[in-house]
């Protein structure tokens, strides 16, 4: 089993247990789930482009920062312009929590996605009733028809729904699924190998009524206006700004390098 199955394997049990302690009828009334959400592809659009990830630790990387209080990160993020914020909500593999993105609302009116592995409507649910605009699915682990129905439960709520993908035949079965956005990650999430020359190729195949974004690796102001040319309108970064003792100063310093390049 590669790590990603493995994960796959945990999040269902993790879910059904969910199921069985919290019902979808007490998180649909809960009082975030009326919220209005605010669009990450518009937003994507509108500013720079930029989604900062709040993320403690991961496999490819064990620790990353696990000192910091996410209430001050995504502060930090926001007033640094980015356009979104990703939190990560997996605890086994991540450190992350659904709480992490409740402390994140409570914090900040920038859109915020839900960074998770999707394998059931519930977690759908969950997101919104945490405060989440838009959530995350991922190509490699769900059928056609499992995208297209989590894709559709996320619309129905009023998120935006980011479609991940990492080779051609991931994006031959995300065609039909009604997604705003299509994000291909330059990581590998069963070798970890990381390739930026994955988004450049991969730009092209994508229909533009799908927003462009390119996942992983990013480190460099460079690396964005490359990507721009290829089409590509958001870019998400975790590691680069996670890794140092203030990343929100760092993500700021880093959308200050890009405006001036404009
Ligand atoms: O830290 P990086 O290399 O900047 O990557 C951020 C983000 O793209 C990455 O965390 C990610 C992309 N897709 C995922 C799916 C699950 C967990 C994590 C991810």
């Amino acid at each position: 089993m590669n790590i990603l199955d493995k994960i796959i394997a945990d999040k269902f049990k993790e879910v059904e247990l969910k199921k069985s302690l919290i019902p979808v009828s007490q998180l649909e009334n809960s009082v975030l789930f009326d919220r209005k959400c605010i669009s990450l592809a518009e937003s994507l659009k509108n500013g720079s482009g930029i989604i900062a990830e709040h993320k403690r630790r991961s496999p490819s990387k064990s620790v990353i920062n696990q000192s910091l209080n996410v209430q001050d990160v995504v502060k930090g993020y926001e007033e640094a312009e980015v356009s979104g914020i990703s939190v990560l909500t997996d605890g086994k593999y991540f450190g992350g929590s659904l709480e992490d993105l409740l402390y994140a609302r409570a914090s900040v009116n920038t859109p915020l996605l839900r960074k998770e592995f999707m394998v059931d409507a519930y977690q759908v649910s969950e997101a919104k009733a945490y405060g989440a605009d838009a959530i995350l699915l991922i190509a490699a682990v769900l059928s056609e028809k499992q995208l297209i129905y989590l894709a559709d439960s996320a619309k129905k709520l009023g998120m935006d729904v980011l479609l991940e993908i990492h080779n051609e035949e991931e994006l031959q079965k995300s065609l039909n699924v009604n997604a705003d956005m299509i994000g291909v990650n330059n990581r590998n999430l069963k070798t970890f190998e990381v390739s930026i020359d994955t988004s450049k190729r991969l730009a092209k195949l994508i229909p533009n009524e799908f927003v462009k974004v390119s996942e992983s690796g990013i480190s460099t102001t460079a690396a964005i206006t490359d990507l721009k040319n290829y089409g590509f309108e958001g870019f998400l970064i975790g590691e680069n700004f996670m890794k140092t003792d203030n990343p929100g100063a760092a993500a700021k310093e880093f959308i200050t390098e890009l405006k001036s390049m404009a």
